[in-house]
């Protein structure tokens, strides 16, 4: 119950709903149980005119009496239809101030979650399945918003209507109260029973749907491997048998629920009988009326909902509990990267690596050691080596995607560690190794870094990474929509259509991590081209496995497991007769041989 204290600040943030809320729920409340004292009240009235009608048996009065009587009871029927109204308002009202108000807390905290994810680092993201981020985001917040409304409201009205109820019994009379009462403890036990068990069930289903969801969502994207090796007679066996489980678990919730209202019924009935019996006992005695009988039952009657729900509410007030629980455990994890400083200021692109020992958190695997280097602003770097050298981390560092674990990175001559984060990114213009475009335009996936962009700068970017006459081609051009809901691209479009997404930004910092691998040679000496004029005077760092790609290159690093073993220009690096110029040699072989 502690994790849902998180709540008391959107409770007090929505005061001015819940207080009105609760008034409302009390005024309903009264106008409910009135009724049960009129409907009383005219049945003694029946009771009593029946009487008097047959004592003027056969005399011109019988008529006038039966006239009076008749308005009478018109005027009770009025009275009660217009009480019941008027509790329905006060309903209506309630529903309007506390379900709209949970609606609202579930909307602060979705945008609170997604916000607090959205600061979250990298290794975060690494530690934690999306799905798992997705659930706590949607279907956990759907849970607290189910107690923050709904369990809310009807633990109000319950408490209410039992205080009134069970007041107004013993108003009437002390005894006939305790007896139709008595069933009523028995009640709440056996409902809270049954929900503790309804609720067990219900979440071990919910647990088979999400695997079961989880199931065909990844077979249906590798539907593509399962139909090349084919396996859809097994993936229909794992299907089936994961189907079963989640039916049995199913029936047995629907026996435990068939069970429920019978039991439920068979105690309010016994309720019922009771005040009939003892209640006839009384009214034989004169301590009560009819009339009071006809009340108690509408009391009872009225109980019954309340009690149901109580079982119902505890439940949810459980679920919510653990859902909030989940949802508090990410929010109070703090990112691991902190960018403290808010002053904006345009960099230069100068690079230095001091030392620099990485080693990433989840792994322990220790992707880079002793790193040090410099690149000079509006220098053209290349970063090469072999799969699994440290290359993408470099490039991770330089975005201070994680921090170092000792030596340091300097940007402009002050540590990476002092920028303001925000404002160092958006200075870089970062090409992926795995493409990422989103289920949008063409356009929109270029014009992705800026907030404002016009057509002909989507249009430029395009043709700077060579992508333009492709996009042409298509009948939509740059409106052509991409993923799941429109058009795949070729892997070399991806990549150039991710290229463009950086150049456009026109950054003071580009990173190409191995990026041109799906593009043809001629493509890729465009692609080139086009970015020695964009980039003139900015800093470029080119990760890739071709020298062809970069021999011009103003300096080369060379990685080897995590270490920098070479650093030179293309003509220093194959006097050193290396690492680098027998990958050299071995690229300039394959080459040859592909073309006999
Ligand atoms: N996010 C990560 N979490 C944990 N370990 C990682 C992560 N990314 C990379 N590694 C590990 O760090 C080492 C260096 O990986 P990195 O991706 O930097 O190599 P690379 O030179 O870019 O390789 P490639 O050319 O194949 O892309 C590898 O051993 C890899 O397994």
């Amino acid at each position: 119950m502690k994790h849902l204290r998180h709540l008391n600040k959107y409770f007090y943030k929505y005061k001015w709903w819940i207080i009105p809320g609760i008034i409302f729920v009390v005024i309903s409340n009264i106008f409910g149980v009135i009724p049960a004292q009129v409907i009383g009240y005219a049945f003694d009235l029946i009771t009593e005119n029946i009487q008097i009608y047959m004592l003027f048996n056969g005399f011109n009065r019988q008529q006038i009496i039966y006239d009076i009587f008749s308005n009478s009871l018109l005027y009770f029927g009025l009275l009660v239809i217009a009480l019941y109204l008027l509790r329905g308002l006060f309903l209506f009202f309630m529903r309007q101030t506390i379900i709209l108000m949970s609606r609202h807390i579930e909307f602060d905290m979705k945008n609170d979650i997604y916000n607090h994810y959205q600061e979250l680092s990298l290794g975060f993201y690494r530690r934690n399945n999306t799905g798992d981020l997705m659930a706590r985001a949607t279907e956990d917040v759907n849970r607290v918003r189910m107690y923050v409304g709904p369990a809310i409201m009807y633990t109000a009205n319950t408490l209410v209507l039992s205080v009134l109820i069970i007041y107004s019994m013993f108003d009437v009379n002390t005894r006939l109260a305790i007896y139709c009462l008595a069933p009523l403890p028995l009640l709440v036990i056996i409902i809270y029973y049954v929900n503790t068990v309804i609720f067990k069930k219900s979440g071990k289903i919910q647990e088979r749907l999400s695997e079961l969801s989880s199931f065909v969502q990844e077979r249906f994207s590798g539907i593509r491997i399962i139909k090349s090796y084919v396996r859809e007679d097994y993936t229909r066996t794992m299907f089936e048998i994961q189907s079963n489980e989640y039916k049995k678990d199913s029936m047995s919730l629907v026996k435990v629920s068939a069970l429920f209202y019978p039991t439920m019924l068979l105690l309010i009935g016994l309720s019922t009988i009771l005040t009939i019996y003892i209640g006839g006992i009384q009214v034989m005695n004169g301590s009560i009326t009819a009339g009071n009988i006809a009340e108690f039952i509408i009391y009872i009657n009225q109980l019954t909902f309340p009690v149901t729900m109580l079982g119902w509410v505890t439940s949810l007030i459980q679920r919510a509990a653990a859902s909030q629980k989940r949802i508090n455990e990410f929010l109070e994890i703090s990112s691991d990267i902190q960018s403290t400083n808010e002053t904006e200021r345009e960099i230069n692109g100068n690079i230095v690596f001091k030392k620099v020992n990485f080693t990433y958190p989840d792994t322990g695997i220790q992707a880079l050691k002793d790193v040090s280097f410099e690149i000079n602003s509006g220098e053209f770097v290349a970063i090469i080596g072999k799969t699994g050298s440290g290359k993408s981390t470099l490039a991770n560092l330089i975005m201070r995607m994680y921090d170092v674990e000792q030596g340091e990175i300097d940007i402009d001559g002050s540590n990476i560690k002092g920028l303001n984060l925000k404002n160092y990114r958006s200075q870089i213009g970062f090409v992926p190794q795995e493409v990422f475009l989103f289920s949008d335009t063409i356009k929109n996936n270029i014009a992705f870094g800026l907030d404002q962009t016009t057509d002909e700068e989507v249009h430029l970017a395009a043709k700077n990474a060579s992508v333009y006459s492709n996009i042409m081609d298509f009948e939509e051009r740059f409106e052509t929509m991409l993923g799941e809901r429109g058009i795949t691209l070729s892997g070399g479009q991806k990549q150039r259509v991710s290229i463009a997404r950086a150049l456009i930004k026109s950054p003071k910092i580009l990173i190409f991590d191995d990026c041109l691998s799906a593009v043809d040679t001629k493509t890729e000496e465009e692609i080139l081209q086009n970015l020695g004029k964009i980039m003139h005077g900015k800093t470029s760092i080119l990760i890739a496995h071709r020298i062809s790609t970069i021999k011009n290159a103003d300096k080369i690093l060379v990685l080897d497991n995590g270490s920098i073993i070479e650093q030179g220009t293309h003509n220093e690096l194959l006097n050193l007769n290396g690492t680098y110029t027998e990958l050299y040699n071995n690229q300039l072989l394959e080459e040859e041989s592909r073309s006999i």
